[in-house]
């Protein structure tokens, strides 16, 4: 049972600052590392597997300092976002080849039985060159896997995956993560999270937003206030009866495209909008979200 542990984590690049005082700590099971593009997950990723100095902070892996430190690489696997760039070698020579970089003592055995976690034995006499996006994520998994780490780090695994492939390396690390292992894995969409993080952890502009269950999340998301583009058959009327609501902090006139109301609670809202237009005899046409983009959730729960 491994636990790392991210203590005032920065990390900055020249004047960028892609991560920004960051204290969060991973434990067994599995852990999404939610966040939109450019949130910093790759940085966190990569001083957490020790391959990247933190400006400042300390990441340990069980009281030891990661960086550059052998007996971390031991413990620990990542399956990093870009592609193997080794597409003339086969899967099997792929996966042999980081065996030995281990320094093994048995690398075609370690590396025939990562490839058999990975269910890619039939394909491993193939060049990488030749798979399916889904196929090379799971070479790079049984490469990160071969020396049977107790920590996985992955970054963005399920990019362009195909749904079946996506459900089975989604069972794939829930099993691990039931096994005791310490699974992290980064993403920008929340769904894909939620189907199999037992915690996540939110990044937002490098630094740390959230934490909790799926739960927990959600209802952070949720809870937020929201903007709706209302149409109705009498949007003058409406907007005047909305403005009487609690739940309605703004309403904007906007023509033709009818109207944006601000709503800070939205479950209020949803309750009293049907019975405020039969009262008033207004027929509702259209009410849609129009900030429901992830990176509208992302940006309330950094400022909050
Ligand atoms: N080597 C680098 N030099 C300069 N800036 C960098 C470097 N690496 C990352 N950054 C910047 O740091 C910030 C965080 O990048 P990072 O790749 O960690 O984010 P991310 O959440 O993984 O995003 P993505 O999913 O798009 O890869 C971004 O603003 C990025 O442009």
């Amino acid at each position: 049972m491994s636990q790392l542990e991210l203590t005032n984590v920065s990390r900055w690049y020249g004047n960028v600052v892609a991560v920004n005082d960051v204290t969060m700590a991973i434990g067994p099971g599995v852990t999404g590392l939610l966040g939109p593009n450019g949130a910093g997950k790759t940085t966190l990723l990569a001083m957490m597997s020790g391959f990247l100095a933190p400006s400042a902070g300390t990441v340990t892996l069980d009281g030891a300092s990661v960086w550059r430190n052998i007996e971390v690489y031991r413990t620990l696997g990542l399956v990093p976002e870009r592609e193997a760039s080794f597409g003339y070698l086969t899967g099997r020579q792929f996966v042999v080849a980081n065996a030995e970089l281990h320094k093994l003592p048995s690398p075609g055995a370690a590396a025939e039985r990562a490839l058999e976690v990975v269910d890619l034995v039939e394909p491993a006499s193939r060049a990488i060159g030749t798979y399916s996006k889904g196929m090379r994520q799971r070479v790079k998994l049984a490469a990160a896997l071969v020396h049977e780490p107790s920590v996985l780090l992955l970054d963005e695994p399920f990019n362009g995956v195909d749904p079946r492939q996506r459900m089975h390396f989604m069972a794939l690390l829930t099993r691990m993560g039931e096994d005791g292992r310490t699974v992290l894995f980064s993403s920008h969409i929340l769904e894909e999270v939620e189907q199999i993080a037992r915690q996540i952890e939110v990044v937002v502009a490098g630094r740390h937003a959230a934490s909790g269950d799926f739960g927990a999340i959600r209802r952070l998301m949720t809870d937020r206030p929201n903007q709706y583009a209302v149409r109705s058959s009498d949007d003058r009327a409406l907007a005047a009866a909305l403005m009487r609501l609690p739940s309605v902090g703004g309403v904007g006139l906007q023509g033709r495209r009818g109207l944006e109301v601000q709503v800070t609670d939205f479950g209020a809202f949803a309750l009293a909008l049907p019975g405020l237009a039969k009262q008033e005899g207004i027929t509702l046409r259209e009410v849609t979200p129009t900030d429901e983009s992830l990176e509208s959730v992302f940006t309330y729960l950094v400022s909050s």
